[in-house]
């Protein structure tokens, strides 16, 4: 499978359209010949996966992808292998209309899609039906295709975009196919790598179908995947002092458990010294078992002070509670200009009380928390992920890490990154603290904000999917904090 010097770069729906153009009518491709070469490109992939399929099944939709799956079906038949193929509807216009004809013309059958009739019991089955032309859910005859051959045990292999999946914002506004593999076209659309894209893409593959380079010249990515790294090695000559103070504050009455996890990750993640403020009586009582772990009794912002001058960095939400004690030392916190990890409820009191920051700034909003920042809903949030993140990165001036299926990165400026590791395991409690420690020993090193957060965004995924190898159900924050040294240390390769 060709890999392109693009492979990491994701554009909009819009850009990829414009690509298409581009290649039509400035290199002089025409639409049929990139079709032509789409149904090459799935075929290959086809055959590279299932070898020994011998009969395959194409459901072709009303426009250019499905003209794909008419072309793969002729290229298939003239490789020896039986095809069935099923429309539905026999509206092809265009392009799509002259690669049906292909189809029809050398003898293919093409069966209208009858919900009454069970599927073809193809060793494969190929969704044509919607690319990146789909902008609703699915009708009901489609969505009733869809969820038969998302219950059946043949796998599924989608062109250029699981059909039913929005290839711009990661959302299925109805059903959508389930594929084993996906090959997507000339460019990754962004779509295929957040949101509910993880649960319908399977293992995507990118052709860029030939084109030559120039093709995307004049074309920024609109985001970018983030690349497996980890921090260089430390100086021979390094002491404790050179490697950044964190302060955790969080942990009022009996909530300590969020703040320790987020003081045991920058630990863990590289952090020279590591405190805690906080007057979760648990917490104070551990001191003697956990010296390289202080915890430090917080009344409130005077008792703060001292540990604020001390700290190089602030991780400031875990535990942290919205009562007078936590508003307290939020405002005490703020008034610092040191650099600062944001999450919990430090970010549900920003949103109460909004402000921009001048200081290097992560916020880490789940969905939920970035609706809140934002005065809007979560389904809006998770409507365009891209939108929100950028909106919150601008409104707030800070980097902001959007959690969930895909986190994504962005800046104030509008720069987007996307980790394309993690998974269902790491839905539980606790691993929003891990990354918040992660980012603040991050920060600690010496990283900038925008490093602090690509970076530990991809380390605490990247410690999820190694720890979830025993398993995602069962998976405790607890189970990343080995996985985090190694990876940041470079030592474990997932
Ligand atoms: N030359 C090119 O542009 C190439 C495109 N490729 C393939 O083309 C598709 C994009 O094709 P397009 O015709 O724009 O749209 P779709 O085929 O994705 O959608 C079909 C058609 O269906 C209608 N529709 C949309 N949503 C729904 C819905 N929910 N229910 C019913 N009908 C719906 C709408 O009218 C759409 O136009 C791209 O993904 C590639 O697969 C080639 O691969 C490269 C050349
Ligand atoms: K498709």
């Amino acid at each position: 499978m060709p890999s392109s010097p693009r492979s990491h770069d994701l554009y909009t729906v819009e850009q990829v359209r414009a690509l298409d153009r581009r290649a039509i009518d400035e290199l002089g491709v025409p639409g049929i010949e990139l079709m032509r070469r789409a149904a090459w490109a799935g075929l290959a992939s086809l055959r590279r996966h299932w070898p020994q399929a011998r009969h395959i099944a194409v459901y072709c939709g009303p426009g250019n992808n499905g003209g794909d799956g008419f072309l793969l079906a002729s290229l298939a038949r003239e490789a020896g292998l039986r095809v069935d193929v099923l429309a539905l509807a026999d509206t092809a216009h265009g392009d799509a209309a002259q690669a049906r004809a292909t189809w029809v013309d050398a003898g293919g059958i093409v069966r209208h899609w009858d919900a009454h009739e069970a599927l073809p019991s193809a060793d494969v089955h190929v969704d044509a039906l919607y690319g990146t032309g789909l902008h609703r859910a699915p009708d009901a005859d489609a969505a009733t295709l869809i969820e038969r051959l998302n219950v059946g045990d043949a796998p599924v292999l989608a062109l250029d975009v699981p059909s039913g999946l929005d290839a711009d914002s990661g959302r299925c506004p109805g059903v959508a196919v389930r594929a084993a593999v996906t090959v997507s076209f000339i460019a990754a659309k962004r779509g295929l790598r957040t949101g509910q894209a993880a649960d319908h893409v399977g293992q995507l593959e990118l052709d860029t179908l030939g084109l030559p380079d120039a093709l995307w010249q004049g074309m920024s990515a609109d985001a970018h995947i983030l690349l497996a790294e980890h921090l260089p090695p430390r100086a021979r000559a390094a002491h404790k002092g050179n490697h950044g103070h964190v302060l955790a504050i969080g942990g009022d009455h009996g909530t300590a458990g969020a703040v320790r996890l987020c003081g045991e990750s920058a630990l863990r993640s590289g952090a020279g010294l590591v405190s805690v403020a906080t007057r979760a009586e648990h917490l104070l009582a551990l001191n003697s078992a956990r010296p390289e772990l202080m915890a430090h009794a917080v009344d409130g912002p005077q008792t703060l002070e001292p540990l604020l001058e001390r700290a190089d960095v602030l991780a400031l939400g875990p535990g942290l509670g919205q009562r007078a004690w936590g508003h307290a030392l939020w405002l005490t916190a703020l008034d610092t200009g040191k650099p600062l990890v944001l999450d919990a409820d430090g970010l549900n009191l920003l949103a109460h009380e909004p402000r921009q920051f001048t200081r290097p700034t992560v916020l880490t909003p789940h969905p939920g928390e970035a609706a809140r920042l934002l005065h809007d809903t979560t389904e809006n949030v998770e409507a365009d992920r891209f939108a929100a993140v950028r909106a919150l990165a601008a409104r707030y001036h800070a980097i902001v890490v959007l959690k969930g299926a895909g986190s994504l990165i962005a800046d104030p400026a509008g720069r987007v990154a996307v980790c394309p590791w993690g998974s269902p395991g790491m839905a539980t409690g606790g691993m929003g603290d891990l990354l918040t420690g992660v980012i603040a020993a991050l920060l600690a090193q010496g990283c900038d904000a925008w490093r602090a957060a690509c970076l530990g965004v991809g380390l605490h995924a990247r410690a999820g999917d190694c720890a979830a190898r025993q398993g995602e159900r069962g998976l405790l924050a607890s189970d990343l904090l080995p996985h985090l040294r190694l990876l940041g240390n470079g030592l474990e390769h997932d």
